[in-house]
């Protein structure tokens, strides 16, 4: 296992948000995280990174590659955080400096992250955007010349830069139409595949358990509710609440099966 959560908790001074979770995700797997709104799922990954806001008591273990990240420092965090663990989220917008070109988003990223030599890094940058698509003519823009679905690749080409081993994506096509979602994350399938990383994907969207994710657990209330292999939870739900979230997604409610071929996708 690449990384095992044991019995986390998240508590505020009122209640304990996530409680006593665990879930252990595979080397190379697709892992999905579902579930209600408000239920812990992005508390819960950025656990992880050790990002939760300071008013919030963290209990429990996550183990990432047999070391317990919890009683990692700060400073430690900031060398496994983009190198080792990287976040892609929704808010992409949110991640770029409006004054700074995506070039510089790049070299400023891995400077950071103690890359000295500046051909190296534009080497680099040229590398990543390439990687995903993109002309390496947009360095010289700036974030507001991108459309959304590009600046998501941007985000992509980022978060891989490193050669992270785990990848957290958390709600990371919510804030694009269907059809650029749709290419993001074949994107994100296809750079899987090349890189062998893993994904923990926190989504609402059951079309996309149903075409990417290898297992996946469900989250209610702070708890996980049921995990498994993706084709026995879709095929057989066992608890009532997966079973009412897969009948209200209507591709999957309409009694197709998970292996079966998509429809509708985009
Ligand atoms: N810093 C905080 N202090 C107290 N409560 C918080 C804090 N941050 C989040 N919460 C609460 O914790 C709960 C879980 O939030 P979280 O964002 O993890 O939910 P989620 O499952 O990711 O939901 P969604 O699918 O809507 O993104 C919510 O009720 C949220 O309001």
């Amino acid at each position: 296992m690449i990384l095992s959560i044991e019995e986390l908790s998240i508590a505020s001074k009122e209640k304990n948000i996530v409680d006593t979770v665990s879930l252990s995700i595979k080397e190379g797997e697709w892992f999905a995280l579902v579930g209600q709104s408000g239920s812990g799922k992005s508390l819960l990954s950025q656990a992880i990174g050790q990002m939760l806001s300071p008013n919030l008591k963290v209990t429990g273990r996550i183990l990432f590659k047999d070391e317990d990240l919890l009683t990692y420092t700060q400073k430690d965090m900031r060398n496994i955080r983009g190198c080792k663990v990287s976040y892609i989220f929704q808010d992409y917008q949110g991640s770029f400096t409006p004054f700074r070109t995506i070039g510089q988003h790049l070299d400023e990223y891995q400077k950071t992250h103690g890359i000295k030599d500046k051909k190296e890094r534009k080497q680099h940058t040229v590398d990543a955007l390439v990687s995903v698509g993109l002309d390496e003519t947009l360095s010289k823009r700036y974030p507001f010349q991108l459309s959304g679905g590009q600046l998501q690749r941007v985000s992509i080409a980022i978060a891989l830069l490193l050669s992270p081993d785990l990848i957290i994506a958390d709600e990371m096509t919510t804030a694009l139409d269907s059809v650029s979602g749709h290419r993001i994350l074949e994107l994100l399938a296809k750079r899987q595949k090349e890189t062998g990383c893993t994904i923990l994907f926190i989504t609402h969207d059951w079309r996309h358990v149903r075409r990417y994710a290898d297992r996946l657990a469900i989250m209610k209330d702070g708890q996980i509710v049921e995990k498994g292999n993706k084709h026995r939870i879709l095929d057989h739900p066992g608890h009532p609440y997966t079973k009412q979230l897969i009948s209200a997604a209507p591709i999957l409610g309409s009694g197709l099966r998970s292996g079966l071929g998509e429809v509708g996708h985009v």
